[in-house]
Order: structure tokens, then C-alpha cells, then sequence
């Protein structure tokens, strides 16, 4: 029989802002991942997301993704950036590795889907990503990473290490109750569509990324 609100198999340590809602198994077709949603409130519509592999070891170096949200590449395999294939990317590494991928609610590096199409509409007129959110009169990157920091803390995991190229995901960690012990690059290769935007993320944003 299926208890529903049975109790997790995997402890909860926390209960911060972030607040585990809600988990079910996810088969996918990079594996099988636990999937947890984290929320203020208990039916919040867009909690953010722990795909954790069912093996997970929270006192390891565990591997983990924090992945924005890019409904134009995640979903739909948008070409004018590199989301949906790092996605996929960090899908197979984290499940190989019996990982953790956190997916964020943070749209259009937290402008929200309204505002990253009025800022592609003016990339398309000439400007690069950063003079467009700038146009707008929006901060050029409004994400932040507490939230993912309180969930890795809230699977009882102190240890990580961290697929990314950008630097200020690593910073974000600096005095935090979770550490990066590593980095590990997520580099795609770039296509005409999305080149320039790449560069510009190298460029001006400092993302390691060796275009
Ligand atoms: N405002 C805006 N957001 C964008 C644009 N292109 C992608 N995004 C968003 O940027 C976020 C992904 O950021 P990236 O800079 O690609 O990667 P990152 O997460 O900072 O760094 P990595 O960990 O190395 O992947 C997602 O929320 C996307 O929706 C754009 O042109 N304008
Ligand atoms: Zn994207």
C-alpha cells in the first residue's frame, strides 16, 4: 500500500526559508532521481527543485549542478543560449556520479520569461545581453543561491563539488554552510546562434568558458 506523506528516505536537517514540500521518484532517461520541491509556501506554483540520485551520499563530495531556469532552452532547445545542453549535460554527469541537480526558479538570471523576451527583442536590434537587461533598467544578473545552499544543508550534505564556469556561483558559496571543494567546467560547444552571447558571458561577465 502507498502511504502518501510517508516519511522521506531521505532525512530533512532544516527547515529554513526553503522548506521541503514535496518528493517523488522521476524516471528519466539519464536515470532514475528522487525529485523534491523546496518552497515558502506549501502549494507555492514554481517551488525550486532537488533531482537527488537514489544513492546519493550526503557525506561525500557530492556532485552537484545549480541550474537557472530557461524555459526558452531547458524545454523548448532554445539555440540562443547554452541551458538546454547543459541540462542534458548535467543530468548524465550527476546521475553517473549519484549527484544532485538544483534547479532554480530564476528565469532569465531572475528578470522573469516577460523581461528576457523583451531583452532578446532588443539583442536582436544590436545590443548583447548585458546592455539589454541595462535597457531595461534591470540588474544585469538578479539571481542569488542561499536558497540552494539551504537545501544542499537541508540533505545533510556540507561538501560539494560544483559544475559550473561561473565565478560568482562559486562566491556565492564563500562562508556558507556548504563548500565547494572543486569546481568542475560545463562547457558546450558553441553554435552560430549562441557564439556572441557566449563571448559576451566570457568577455564581460567572466565565466571561464577558453571560446
Ligand atoms: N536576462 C537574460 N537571461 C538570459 C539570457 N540568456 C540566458 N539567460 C538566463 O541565464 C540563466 C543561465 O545563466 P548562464 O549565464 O547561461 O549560466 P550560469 O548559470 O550563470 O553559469 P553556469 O553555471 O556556468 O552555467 C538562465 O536563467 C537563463 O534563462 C539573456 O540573453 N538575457
Ligand atoms: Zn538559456
Amino acid at each position: 500500500m502507498v502511504v502518501l506523506g510517508a516519511p522521506s528516505i531521505i532525512p530533512s536537517t532544516s527547515a529554513t526559508a526553503a522548506v521541503r514540500r514535496a518528493e517523488a521518484l522521476i524516471p528519466t532517461p539519464f536515470g532514475d532521481f528522487r525529485m523534491l520541491a523546496y518552497a515558502d509556501e506549501p502549494d507555492a506554483y514554481a517551488p525550486h527543485l532537488a533531482l537527488v540520485h537514489p544513492e546519493m551520499k550526503p557525506d561525500t563530495e557530492v556532485i552537484v549542478r545549480i541550474h537557472s531556469e530557461c524555459i526558452t532552452g531547458d524545454l523548448f532547445g532554445s539555440k540562443r543560449c547554452d541551458c538546454g545542453e547543459q541540462l542534458n549535460r548535467s543530468m548524465r554527469i550527476v546521475s553517473a556520479g549519484k549527484g544532485i541537480l538544483i534547479y532554480l526558479r530564476q528565469e532569465g538570471r531572475g528578470i522573469g520569461i516577460i523581461n528576457k523576451l523583451k531583452a532578446y527583442q532588443l539583442q536582436d536590434h544590436g545590443m548583447d545581453t548585458i546592455q539589454a537587461n541595462v535597457h531595461l533598467g534591470l540588474e544585469i544578473d538578479a539571481r542569488h543561491y542561499e536558497v540552494a545552499q539551504e537545501m544542499l544543508a537541508d540533505l545533510g550534505i556540507s561538501k560539494i563539488q560544483l559544475l559550473t564556469n561561473n565565478p560568482e556561483k562559486i562566491e556565492a558559496f564563500e562562508n556558507g554552510p556548504v563548500e565547494v571543494v572543486r569546481r568542475l567546467p560545463i562547457i558546450i560547444d558553441p553554435g552560430k546562434e549562441n557564439l556572441a552571447y557566449l563571448r559576451t558571458k566570457e568577455i564581460s561577465m567572466g565565466h571561464w568558458l577558453k571560446l
